[in-house]
């Protein structure tokens, strides 16, 4: 039988099999980490293989973990050197961002847009609260956002108050495992309570599961909105940092410098000061963004813009 990873508990996972049952399993004991330095070696989105436990005729246990697409992984925090897999086999990331309150940089944006281009998911640019916004605000702000839509990147605006926007939102993620990250008050709680009313109450069972001192830390959730259609939370993460991604690999994950990068005069060129620069001629002539080429400047210099 084959299921899908739907929340981590310690030693205990929740599977969801194809028939929308939910099993409690275990991990196999022989189970091999492939690579020692992830912490965990089963993420939620994990499609797994699971096998009936002889000694217990009421509970599952993950014999094998299908390959995945891909995943998001961060430094782990509890275990020095490691690596902790946050999600796997997603079909969208998604950062949900506001303009005034509080306000999402385009520093920031860019830092996670590169992030997901790094773990090769595509990303999206959920701006709420747009019921603050003035009709000329908003105008604005789309004509802004505009680059990000010719960067390749879908941009969605919704005020999260609105049914009829929750609606919307919920077409754009049908048929889709969509992880969902942002800065701290931007919404994201009330986006996920509202798209997954039983997210709300699975945050009061896991704080009563904490105080009975059983061990929990639960990295990543996810709730089903329908049929192959899923959104993962990530309560202890408010923003996804970036990756630890190499100096030189860094405008392969800026798609308008990655289509000029073979034009530079020299192969190893960083594109800060060498001359004949194509991406600095770009910038001069204003055909890439200086808000864009200043994130990259900045990522570059180990700026940590979190703001
Ligand atoms: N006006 C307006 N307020 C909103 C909207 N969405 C969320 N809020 C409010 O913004 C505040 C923060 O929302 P949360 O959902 O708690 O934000 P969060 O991003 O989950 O932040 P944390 O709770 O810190 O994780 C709350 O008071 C919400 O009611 C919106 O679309 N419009
Ligand atoms: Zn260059």
């Amino acid at each position: 039988m084959q299921g899908i990873v739907t929340k981590s508990m310690g030693l205990w996972y929740q599977v969801e099999t194809a028939d929308g049952q939910m099993h409690n399993c275990r991990l196999k004991g022989k189970f091999k980490l492939e690579n020692k330095k992830i912490s965990n070696p089963v993420a939620v989105g994990d499609k797994v293989r699971l096998i009936s436990d002889q000694g217990d005729s009421s509970a599952m246990i993950i014999a094998e973990i299908l390959p995945r697409e891909n995943y998001i992984i961060r430094v782990s925090p509890k275990k020095k050197g490691h690596s902790h897999i946050i999600a796997s086999n997603l079909d969208q990331a998604i950062i949900v961002a506001t303009v005034g309150t509080p306000r999402t940089s385009l520093g920031f944006i860019d830092r996670f847009l590169v992030t997901a281009e790094a773990f090769r998911i595509p990303a999206t640019i959920l701006m709420n609260k747009i019921d603050l916004l003035s009709p000329e605000e908003l105008d604005g702000l789309k004509e802004k956002m505009v680059e990000y839509e010719s960067l390749g990147y879908q941009v969605l605006y919704i005020s999260a108050l609105k049914p009829e926007d929750i609606e919307s939102l919920k077409s754009q993620l049908a048929n889709k495992t969509s992880l969902f990250t942002g800065h701290s008050g931007v919404g994201k709680s009330t986006i996920v309570n509202e798209l997954a009313p039983e997210a709300q109450q699975k945050t009061s069972e896991i704080s009563d599961f904490a105080q009975k001192g059983v061990h929990t830390t639960t990295f990543a959730e996810m709730f089903k909105l329908g049929t192959d259609t899923y959104i993962i939370d990530t309560p202890g993460i408010k923003e996804l940092g970036l990756a630890e991604i190499e100096k030189d690999e860094l405008s392969h994950y800026f798609p308008e410098l990655r289509n000029l990068m073979g034009k530079c005069k020299f192969s190893n060129c960083t594109h800060t000061h060498e001359p004949g620069c194509a991406i600095e001629t770009a910038y001069q002539d204003g055909s890439i963004s200086p808000t864009r080429y200043d994130s990259y400047l900045s990522m570059l210099a180990g700026d940590d813009n979190r703001r």
